[in-house]
């Protein structure tokens, strides 16, 4: 009897915990709205939510908010029809739960434009044509192998210079909101800011662990020769992995980790590095998958965090600059509360040394509370201050290394910590310098580039053991 009335307790807290949790882990669970919202396939394999009048639903008022505390800037986006449009229920996948099932956002991009007479014949997207154009894609319809898909267009599409923290916060979203109905999540967006975007999300997300791949094109989906084809497959193929748990960009036969890509051509089809860690993974006749590098997978509870502090000024240093302009300008950023200043730097993180009323300029930001953070303009390599004494004065100013990362994940990390709200400015400062989604090597694994004398010492030590 005691027995029993004990089981019956775990029971009923089990159920209370699972109830607690529901309601308090983002992305636990869907809207119930969602759910009901049965709708029956029109074609196998492949929905799309778009053209569906009885699936529209408002779109999301909550981007257009500010955030709950009072840094963080309002983070209204361009893009609109956020996927509480998508009608995807369990019982839609009823009939091939054996599939695997990826969920397309698409925002836009080359992959969708088309030359519009009304824009003086400039590319601009075409709302509606990608969704036209994958319901007759053979690839996804025809092949059981191939991962079901489910793809939403936003409103309206646009250019990726035209997105920002609202519109990558908006896609985060959805991504969790439909985190466990889906295998992984391709993101179909325009290359000129996918590495911001993309990096974003990598910090946004915590505890991912599913696939999300970034994908868009250097040539329109229309055209008869276009890279948009084979990327758009690829980024479906991959959002598919057990393998991946972690938010990478596929372009041009390359999985590469967002936080480590940066866009490095405007025209040729290899749009995309990766200076600093090789890729992922590389296609050719077969697909080389480098395992070790992917991140291992998460041992927490998956959460999404979309809050990003925009009040940041990057700037490049060039020879010869003004210093009073820049000093001017960084007074002037601080009266209107300036919380991270990024530098670009020369080399390992250096800067005329000369300039004092400069270091002293970075020295007051940083006692009022600013995060001043140093990268460098090379492409490939790490900053490495105090390598030469020009950058003792920046670590005595109280600047932070920016490491190996690149410009789009430093900026894209430091939006996001200053965003979190519960974070102190010190601890702001120490977690740049921490690897939180694989953006970062870690200093003790930096070597400093060797000098000529330890080039001579190796030198003689191999001309010595070749004598014997
Ligand atoms: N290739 C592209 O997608 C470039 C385009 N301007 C965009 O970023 O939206």
């Amino acid at each position: 009897m005691v027995g029993n009335i004990n089981y019956t307790v775990i029971y009923v807290l089990a159920i209370v915990i699972i109830l607690i949790l529901e309601s308090t882990v983002e992305g636990f669970s869907p809207s119930l709205s969602t759910l009901r919202n049965v709708q029956h396939n029109r074609i196998p394999h492949l929905r799309s939510t778009n053209g569906d009048a009885d699936a529209k639903l408002p779109a999301k008022e909550k981007r257009q908010q500010t955030t709950s505390h009072e840094s963080v800037q309002a983070r209204a986006g361009r893009l609109g029809g956020g996927s509480d449009e998508l009608t995807t229920t369990l019982e839609h996948f009823g009939d091939t739960a054996a599939r695997k099932r990826v969920l397309i956002l698409c925002t836009g991009g080359t992959l969708t434009m088309s030359n519009d007479p009304s824009q003086g014949g400039s590319l601009a997207p075409v709302q509606g044509a990608l969704t036209k154009y994958l319901q007759n894609m053979r690839e996804f319809t025809d092949d059981p192998e191939m991962p079901e898909i489910v793809s939403h267009e936003y409103t309206p599409l646009i250019d990726s210079s035209d997105m920002g923290p609202g519109d990558w916060a908006l896609i985060a979203e959805d991504i969790a909101e439909n985190y466990y109905y889906f295998d992984g999540f391709v993101v179909l967006m325009g290359t000129d800011t996918m590495a911001y975007a993309a990096s974003a999300l990598s910090f946004m997300f915590q505890n991912l662990g599913k696939p999300v791949v970034f994908t868009g094109s250097q040539i329109p989906l229309r055209e008869p020769y276009n890279d948009a084809r084979k990327n758009l497959i690829m980024a479906v193929i991959f959002a598919s992995s057990d393998t991946v748990s972690e938010v990478t960009i596929f372009f041009h036969d390359r999985l590469i980790r967002a936080c480590r890509a940066t866009k490095v051509n405007t025209s040729k089809l290899l749009a995309f590095d990766s200076p600093n860690i090789e890729p992922l993974a590389e296609i050719g006749i077969n697909i080389e998958e480098r395992d070790h590098l992917y991140l291992p997978p998460p041992r927490g509870a998956f959460r999404v965090r979309t809050e990003m502090d925009t009040r940041l000024i990057t700037l490049r240093l060039v020879p010869g600059f003004d210093d009073t302009c820049i000093i001017h300008m960084i007074k002037a950023a601080r009266e209107t509360h300036l919380k991270g200043l990024i530098l670009q730097l020369y080399g390992t993180g250096n800067m005329p040394s000369l300039k004092d009323d400069l270091v002293h300029a970075l020295s007051d930001a940083t006692a009022a509370g600013v995060c001043v953070v140093v990268t460098t303009q090379c492409h490939t390599g790490s900053v490495l201050l105090g390598h030469y004494a020009t950058g003792q004065a920046l670590i005595k100013a109280g600047t932070v290394s920016a490491g190996d990362m690149t410009l789009e994940a430093a900026t894209a990390k430091l939006a996001y910590l200053l965003g979190r709200g519960d974070l102190k400015i010190d601890e702001v400062r120490d977690l740049m310098g921490v690897d939180l989604r694989g953006e970062l090597t870690p200093k003790d694994q930096i070597s400093p580039p060797p000098l000529a004398s330890s080039y001579q010492k190796a030198i003689f030590q191999k001309n010595r053991s070749r004598t014997y």
